[in-house]
């Protein structure tokens, strides 16, 4: 199978990752660096015995299976350096695959084990992405995770200190972690606030459990985007409405699969979704937990689905009209990858 992409011309292809966790991306080398330098152990020393223990391998029974990775480099996500640096690899690994555009998110309340508060935490981060975007030339912002299970009166916290930082880098909030038994519902409040400052958020829907979750994020949220959406041709209605109201979808191929989102390509409903006009956009969602990047993603689209690069043009156009942007910083991106591609096909 294969749509007749030539393979060599996907990594110089322009991209945009409008999903893509801060702690899944974590380098290998930093992680043993921080650790070392912080007195923290390891279940490895080395950069080839330590990769094992910070992705999934092979199969992956579920989504919390896939999320117990995370425990491993959280310690040593919990200081202003380390979270500047981590953002600032980030955008680096993103512009080795061409990115243009990336909204990387991070869990504020995750990084406060040493002491830091949410306010400098969510500095540092930002920090890190400016500094990534100077050098490398990638536009970079900032998504602030809710946890769904963390206390809604917890999260309402995380909606204020992400606010103070809507000038500095915050474009928008999330709600991501365990799906199964931790409806979007019970953090209505919660998203509410959001809206009262005027924060656009995006709720991961449709990975672990079905559409009533999608649901929950489209209808009694409001939700501006979905994180994944996979399970939602359950839900034949909402698939229309979702359709109709041109809310994007942000879709992560190989993650998807690793957490069961689907069972296998086959069954992954991304080119039934595109075809049907669906708002879908590609995305990486953990760089070193999934073992992806956005090169990878896009070999995917051609080798399973037979995406042509016109159609991979779409893909991050698609991505451009889903962005936490200005207008008109949504124009100049929009030019830029129609550009890009033009010279390139
Ligand atoms: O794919 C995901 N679904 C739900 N939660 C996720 C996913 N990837 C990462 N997370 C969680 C685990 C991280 O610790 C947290 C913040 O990035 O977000
Ligand atoms: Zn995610």
């Amino acid at each position: 199978m294969g749509s007749g992409v030539d393979k060599s011309v996907l990594r110089r292809l322009p991209k945009i990752d409008l999903h893509l966790h801060l702690d899944g991306s974590v380098r290998p080398q930093t992680l043993l660096e921080l650790a070392e330098a912080e007195g923290l152990t390891l279940p490895a020393a080395d950069v080839d015995r330590l990769l094992p223990f910070m992705r999934v391998e092979g199969d992956c029974p579920s989504l919390v299976d896939y999320l117990s990775k995370f425990d491993l480099v959280l310690p040593a996500m919990q200081t202003a350096y380390s979270l500047e640096r981590i953002a600032y690899e980030v955008v680096e690994q993103a512009a080795e695959h061409n990115c243009k555009y990336i909204e990387v998110r991070m869990g504020a309340r995750l990084h406060l084990q040493k002491g830091l508060s949410l306010d400098e935490v969510i500095e540092s981060f930002v920090t890190g992405l400016r500094r990534g975007e100077a050098t490398y030339g990638v536009k970079a912002r900032g998504i602030i995770i809710c946890m769904r299970n963390h206390a809604p009166q917890d999260n309402l916290e995380v909606i204020e200190a992400a606010a103070r930082f809507m000038e500095r880098g915050v474009v928008a909030v999330d709600l991501a972690g365990p799906e199964d038994g931790f409806p979007p519902e019970l953090h209505l409040e919660v998203f509410d606030l959001a809206k009262k400052h005027g924060l656009p958020f995006t709720i991961h829907a449709g990975e672990a459990a079905g559409a009533d979750s999608i649901y929950g994020a489209v209808v009694k949220l409001g939700t501006n985007r979905i994180g994944h959406g996979v399970r939602l041709k359950e839900d034949r209605d909402l698939l229309e409405r979702v359709r109709a109201e041109r809310i994007p979808l942000e879709f992560c191929p190989i993650s998807n699969i690793q957490t069961k989102a689907s069972t296998n390509w086959e069954t992954y409903p991304i080119r039934e979704y595109f075809d049907q006009g669906l708002l879908i956009t590609v995305n990486t969602d953990n760089l070193t937990v999934s073992d992806t990047n956005m090169t990878k993603e896009l070999a995917v689209l051609a080798d399973h689905f037979q995406f042509t690069l016109p159609e991979m043009e779409q893909i991050m156009l698609n991505s451009v009209e889903a962005a936490f942007l200005e207008k008109e910083e949504k124009r100049q991106l929009h030019e830029e990858i129609v550009k890009s591609f033009a010279e390139l096909l």
